[in-house]
């Protein structure tokens, strides 16, 4: 396998290393990923997050373990024990499904290290068409709010949301960023505002609640979000919180952006019912928990309903921005993302 080198993984003589996304921003530890067992646990428990990351994390574990001789029967059943690790991000299923492809071939061991390191160059290509098209709806000097973490920490490119932000920032249009803190596993706060520092973006981190007040006061100019999977339809999943953050924006005429490769919509979802949430232990809600440190503020026998995303309907968009192209309200009614998936 080709030496691979991405934000949050990559491969080295043969190997696969995740950085460890729980522990950011106070510490960067890389881990060897050798077998099933552990990519399940490192995705599970957020080390290895964001849609696009996990599903190319996962087939290149998988061309590993074809490297090392696993039989086609038993990475065939490893797809599966992956595709199970998160519910809701698409990305994981439809990589799978190539990897699974790739290992019908004849030469099954070639033809799996081949479809993962090409998932990883698509993926960065996509992220870069991604970013063009959205970095030129920015505006000189517009003040613009991102929820959660998109940037290369969630990809093996550039990011989606984050990635728009970045290269309207490299243009020179003097953008200022505020990062939704995104409760409760903080990743705006620990990976984004992390993420800004390193490439030098403006930003200022707010609590997810103080976002209505900013846009209350004229100070949000443009929202761009992620997204998990998307339905035919237009409506989308993302980080839960986004579709709060939508129905301010609608009320507030803020425009709202959902960022994302064409490759997250899902035809098997007519609209956004159809889209599996995936419910998350309530420690992460009764208090801290990870690598970042522990600590429990709730009674510990609280009750607690912790759902990882929420689903934001298409009335709420302004625009849909993909590898392709931005789509509006128009576009989508009229069955722009049915090409796709
Ligand atoms: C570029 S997709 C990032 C996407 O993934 C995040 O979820 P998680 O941190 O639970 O993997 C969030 O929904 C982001 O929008």
């Amino acid at each position: 396998m080709k030496n691979l080198t991405a934000l949050s993984l990559k491969t080295a003589q043969g190997l696969l290393y995740v950085l460890d996304q729980t522990l950011l921003p106070q510490q960067q530890r890389w881990l060897a990923c050798r077998t099933v067992a552990e990519m399940v646990a490192m995705i599970k428990a957020l080390q290895l997050r964001g849609a696009p990351a996990i599903g190319i994390g996962a087939c290149l574990l998988l061309a590993y373990r074809a490297s090392v001789g696993d039989s086609r029967q038993q990475l065939l059943l490893d797809a599966e024990v992956l595709r199970a690790a998160r519910p809701t991000a698409v990305n994981l299923m439809n990589n799978l499904d190539s990897m699974i492809a790739a290992l019908q071939q004849p030469d099954f061991k070639a033809a799996a290290i081949a479809c993962a390191e090409q998932l990883f160059a698509e993926d960065v290509a996509l992220c870069q068409r991604m970013a063009e098209h959205g970095a030129a709806l920015v505006q000189q000097g517009e003040q613009l709010l991102t929820h959660c973490n998109t940037g290369g920490l969630a990809t093996a490119g550039v990011g989606t949301a984050l990635g728009v932000i970045n290269l309207a920032h490299q243009q020179g249009k003097n953008i200022r960023l505020w990062v939704d803190e995104t409760r409760p596993l903080l990743q705006g706060g620990r990976l984004t505002a992390w993420e800004c520092q390193q490439l030098g973006i403006p930003y200022q981190l707010i609590c997810d609640n103080m976002a209505a007040m900013l846009m209350a006061r004229g100070q949000v100019d443009r929202i761009f979000v992620g997204s998990d999977r998307i339905a035919v339809n237009g409506d989308f999943a993302n980080k839960v919180g986004t579709y709060s953050l939508a129905v301010l924006a609608h009320y507030h005429k803020v425009p709202f952006y959902v960022v994302a490769p064409h490759t997250t919509v899902d035809l098997a979802c007519a609209d956004g019912s159809a889209i599996p949430i995936e419910q998350r232990h309530g420690d992460e809600v009764r208090g801290v928990s990870g690598g970042f440190g522990q600590a429990i503020w709730a009674p510990q026998d609280a009750p607690v309903f912790n759902p990882a995303f929420d689903v934001t309907p298409a009335a709420l968009v302004t625009g849909w921005v993909l590898d392709t192209g931005v789509y509006n309200q128009a576009d989508i009614a009229a069955g722009a993302l049915q090409q796709f998936g």
